[in-house]
């Protein structure tokens, strides 16, 4: 057990931290899945139990549900709320209008649902995750089991007339058998190194019978944090056209480190 983090966990951390900022009390939020969204979940928690902050989350996986009950973060589903504040949740890519790819944990259905019944989307990140095209990190698609490797074919040849730079498709395994999503569905990977018209092909794809949703977040979120590992966080708003630089006050938090890596 080490009482600091590592320097990834660091830049995970207070890009985590400083998205709490956004958090009012009695605010409904979306709980993002994922190690960057799992640091927010837990500087959360703190918050209720030392603040008395009140908020009702809701979480986008069952990996989250199980932190957050942990954490003593009250949950409640999106049946049960309908409407959020506020999504907090990590990103496996994303570029500079603030497009986004995820899914790399494999709950990109919860994940849209959520952030888009969300009056504002934060995304916590790190400076790994910046690129100029979406792309290089393969594209999460969730497909019903029935009939997968039909509507594999059909991704595959609508492809053909996309603008990537590569086409393979794979179905993502856990430990040699299919992953199933909480829902139960498949996740086929699309190797595209770049995507030219991520627009055209969100669209393409969701048209494809078999494809739940794909992993593009398009005109969704509204802010990225970038954390560092010197404690400086990043904050690109696409609302008020803002990038701002700040450093993060990590105080005596030590322990927040210690308490998880047991
Ligand atoms: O989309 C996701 C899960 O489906 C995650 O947000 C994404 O994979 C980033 O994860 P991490 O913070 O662990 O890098």
């Amino acid at each position: 057990m080490s009482a600091r983090p590592n320097p990834i966990d660091m830049a995970k951390y207070v890009s985590a931290r400083r998205a709490l900022d956004y958090v009012q009390d009695g605010m409904r939020i979306g709980l993002g899945t994922g190690s960057t969204a799992a640091w927010m979940v837990r500087c959360l928690g703190e918050m209720i139990r030392e603040d008395g902050l009140r908020v009702t989350g809701v979480p986008t996986s069952s990996r989250t549900a199980e932190l957050a009950r942990q954490c003593e973060v009250p949950l409640a589903t999106l049946e049960d709320v309908k409407w959020l504040d506020l999504t907090i949740d990590g990103a496996d890519e994303f570029d500079t209008d603030l497009s986004l790819i995820k899914g790399g944990g494999g709950a990109l259905l919860q994940e849209k649902i959520v952030a888009t019944a969300s009056d504002m989307m934060v995304v916590i990140t790190d400076a790994s995750k910046h690129v100029d095209n979406l792309g290089a990190f393969p594209l999460p698609v969730e497909v019903i089991p029935f009939g997968w490797q039909t509507t594999k074919a059909l991704i595959e040849e609508s492809l053909i007339g996309m603008d990537v730079a590569s086409r393979s498709v794979t179905l993502r395994l856990n430990h040699d058998a299919p992953y199933r999503t909480d829902e139960g569905n498949l996740i086929l990977d699309l190797h595209l190194r770049r995507i030219g018209n991520p627009r055209q092909l969100a669209l393409v794809l969701n048209q494809i019978p078999g494809v739940v949703e794909n992993g593009l977040f398009l005109d969704i979120c509204d802010v990225v944090i970038v954390g560092a590992a010197d404690g400086t966080v990043e904050v690109r708003d696409i609302n008020h056209g803002t990038v701002t630089h700040e450093r993060i006050d990590i105080g005596d938090d030590d322990n927040i480190f210690t308490v998880v890596e047991g």
